[in-house]
């Protein structure tokens, strides 16, 4: 369990970072930025185990010091924090504040189509999350925050999905739950009882090409350099050159857009790569992609059937058994084997959730509840989710014995996302 630190010990923490932080920055003459500042390095770029051990201790200082009304009172309406961002990305307003300088309200509510009143309460709201800041009345400028939404419109599609098109299922949880309290089945998720659809998550989300065409730029986006996982982890984690023969033939099975396979093609241009995933998508990304390097090929294949592509060097799934409840990535898994030569590898790539003891370790709150939210989020799409190491071993094992669970790969920049590699060792 998490270690309670007393208010002594949580400001220590803060000011022994602070200080660190301040000294780096003074090495490197960069001025001490605030939250306003856009043109400053993030702070955890100058010092990351400083920054996180700063931000975790001053989080457990606002709970320690707030009282339980307070905070769950921030907690009841925190859903306007989502919604918030939600609107601001459904009117473009982020793109539509000069980076410089900044714009009058009115005349924002002009370009927008708002009423004035209501923009400016909207984007007032979002002020008091670091988002736009007012500097003299009615005119708002920039923070790091909108900036970023601004300035990387992929990351931006990515939370434009998750705070509108996902939040409806996220809301109708609770709901799911009470009319479906044991179930595992994929029809009976948080989606089907928000829009009474009998259909699985990715049919229901391919019924609109608007929707699909924003999951799959979305995921692209969350794995760009300012958000959640960047593609450039999993290139980074896992050794391919020298695990992998230099003309190594990659499966990215599930692989969406195929952002992290043309990734690791650059990065590797000897491997031959095949990115395989639900026809539709195979096409979209095929229509899409006019440009993208020659190693790249792709492939409708289902993976609940047998694998097509035999005698691959790695079958990679990034973000897909996390997609699946246990019996149905066994199975997944299953479906692979055939295909496989002895030594060939599975590589799953995901979040891996912190045990007990992890969460001892100072500096992991915030990290785990980034685990746990996507862990929820699996659970209201598709009855799926997130898995500790010794989990993904219990898989591998389930689905035969031979295919032995060998390593876990991770780096100190995102030690959230794990590769756990598994060799087919018949
Ligand atoms: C969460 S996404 C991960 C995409 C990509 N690997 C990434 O990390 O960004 C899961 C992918 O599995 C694909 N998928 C779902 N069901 C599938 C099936 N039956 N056969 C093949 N792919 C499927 C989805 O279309 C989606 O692209």
């Amino acid at each position: 369990m998490m270690t309670a630190r007393s208010l002594e010990q949580l400001s220590s923490i803060v000011s022994r970072n602070a200080a660190a932080l301040s000294r780096k920055l003074e090495a490197q003459s960069i001025s001490s930025p605030t939250v306003r500042d856009i043109h400053s390095p993030n702070l955890g770029d100058i010092d990351s185990t400083a920054a996180t051990e700063l931000a975790n201790a001053a989080r457990e200082l606002q709970a320690l010091v707030q009282s339980p009304g307070e905070q769950l009172n921030l907690l009841a309406f925190a859903y306007y924090d989502t919604i918030s961002i939600g609107i601001l990305l459904e009117f473009n307003i982020p793109e539509l504040v000069p980076l410089e300088g900044g714009i009058a309200l009115s005349e924002l509510a002009e370009k927008v189509g708002l009423l004035e009143d209501k923009l400016a309460r909207i984007v007032r709201y979002a002020i008091t999350n670091f988002v736009f800041h007012e500097p003299e009345p009615n005119y708002i400028k920039h923070t790091p925050l909108s900036a970023a939404l601004a300035r990387d419109p992929r990351f931006a599609t990515f939370l434009r999905l998750s705070m509108v098109d996902l939040a409806p299922i996220a809301v109708a949880l609770p709901r799911a739950l009470l009319k479906w309290p044991q179930t595992e089945s994929i029809t009976e998720c948080a989606v089907n009882a928000a829009f009474d659809t009998d259909e699985p998550f990715f049919a229901w989300l391919s019924r609109d090409a608007t929707r699909q065409a924003r999951f799959d730029q979305g995921l692209a986006g969350f794995s760009g350099a300012v958000a959640g996982r960047s593609s450039n982890v999993d290139i980074a984690a896992y050794p391919w050159g020298t695990a992998l023969p230099p003309n190594a033939l990659v499966v990215d099975v599930g692989g969406g857009s195929g952002h992290v396979s043309k990734a690791l093609a650059e990065a590797f241009p000897s491997f031959r790569i095949v990115v395989q995933d639900r026809p539709e998508v195979i096409e979209a990304t095929r229509e899409a992609s006019t440009s993208g390097p020659g190693n790249v090929s792709y492939e409708a294949h289902n993976f609940r059937d047998p694998q097509p592509v035999i005698g691959a060097d790695a079958y990679f799934l990034r973000q897909v058994i996390h997609n699946l409840a246990d019996k149905e990535a066994v199975t997944i898994l299953q479906a692979l084997l055939p295909a496989m030569k002895p030594g060939a590898r599975v590589l799953i790539s995901e979040y891996a959730v912190p045990t007990p003891a992890d969460l001892g370790r100072s500096g992991q709150l915030l990290e785990a509840k980034m685990v746990r939210e996507m862990d929820l989020q699996m659970m209201a799409l598709l009855n799926a989710k997130e898995r500790t190491r010794d989990e993904f071993a219990a898989l591998f094992a389930a689905a035969d014995a031979r295919l032995r669970f060998n390593a876990a790969y991770q780096v100190a920049e995102d030690p959230k996302v794990c590769i756990f590699e598994a060799i087919w060792d018949p």
